[in-house]
């Protein structure tokens, strides 16, 4: 469904220029659940709108099904936006009409796209559990319902894939949980493939998969053991990707991967380190002194 290689975003203000994605590498299946995490600054936001057709790529390539987005003319960018995409943001004020009822607020983009389904509005809002408050008015519900209005919205156009910033930043753990169990179905029955940006490590235990970012850069992948298994047991304080998942480091085509930088550190490597292979393993050190060089 998603394939970025080498993807670049380079972001110029007056005479300054951010490299917010320095040749990510990313693959998403079709009908996967997924979640994309890393440090603030580290480009998910970037990536995630990319993904979403709301900002242009640098350079690279970022294919979404039959779409290549680094190509795609402005016409075919709303169509893409329309009917490819579903996009939820932590903050859903964006995409929500307060003075409109839930119903009205899901019927608005099938309106603009010129058929408006009034029977499937209304199933929307009934799978996401909101079947009595549908002709409540925005204000008349709380941030959490406003937010499972937002998931029916953006599903109203029937999009392929599901885009999801910080779905859960905003709500508290019970919501949390209803809203991923409401993502999960969408994506087990309709077979929906769902990106969610998260900085909650809690939530990695409801995915199947977890890509970390870290600069710019995928770095490090973490697989879900037991695929059936949906709830992460982590009741203990432990880290949820731990306990279900495998961490695997991101290793690209030509070969690169990203050292930690706490591991760099901790070894004081710079800028080169010496690597052996013992028919087994890599090994990688701080590079031995050169004779005549102090230690
Ligand atoms: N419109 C912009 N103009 C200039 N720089 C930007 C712009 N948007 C993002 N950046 C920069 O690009 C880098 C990546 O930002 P991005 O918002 O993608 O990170 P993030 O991982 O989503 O962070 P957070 O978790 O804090 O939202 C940051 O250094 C940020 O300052």
């Amino acid at each position: 469904m998603i394939h970025c290689e080498g993807l670049v975003k380079i972001y110029k203000t007056d005479d300054l220029e951010v490299v917010a994605l320095q040749g990510l590498n990313l693959t998403v299946n079709d009908g996967e659940m997924m979640a994309i995490i890393g440090n603030s600054g580290s480009g998910k936001s970037t990536l995630l709108n990319i993904l979403g057709g709301l900002d242009r790529p640098s350079a690279g390539q970022v294919r979404v099904g039959p779409w290549d987005l680094l190509k795609v003319t402005d016409d075919d960018l709303v169509k893409y936006k329309r009917d490819t995409v579903g996009f939820i943001w932590q903050n859903n004020a964006r995409n929500l009409l307060p003075f409109l009822t839930a119903l009205e607020n899901v019927e608005m983009p099938m309106m603009f796209s010129g058929k408006v389904d009034r029977p499937y509005a209304k199933q929307l809002l009934e799978w996401v559990g909101l079947k009595e408050r549908m002709h409540n008015k925005l204000t008349q519900l709380s941030g959490g319902e406003q937010q499972r209005v937002a998931i029916a919205i953006s599903l109203a156009n029937k999009p392929k894939m599901l885009l999801a910033d910080e779905p859960t930043g905003s709500v508290d753990s019970r919501t949390s949980d209803i809203i991923m169990d409401i993502f999960r179905r969408f994506n087990r029955e309709l077979g929906l493939t769902v990106v969610i940006v998260t900085h909650d490590l809690s939530l990695a235990g409801k995915v199947d998969r977890v890509v970390a970012i870290r600069d710019g850069l995928t770095s490090t992948e973490f697989i879900k053991r037991n695929p059936n298994l949906d709830h992460a047991p982590s009741l203990h304080g432990g880290s949820a990707l731990d306990e279900v998942h495998e961490a695997y480091v991101v290793v690209d085509r030509v070969g690169r991967l990203q050292i930690p930088k706490e591991f760099l550190q901790a070894l004081e490597i710079k800028d080169k380190a010496s690597m052996e292979f013992d028919g087994e393993k890599i090994l990688i050190r701080a590079p031995k002194p050169l004779e005549g060089e102090t230690a």
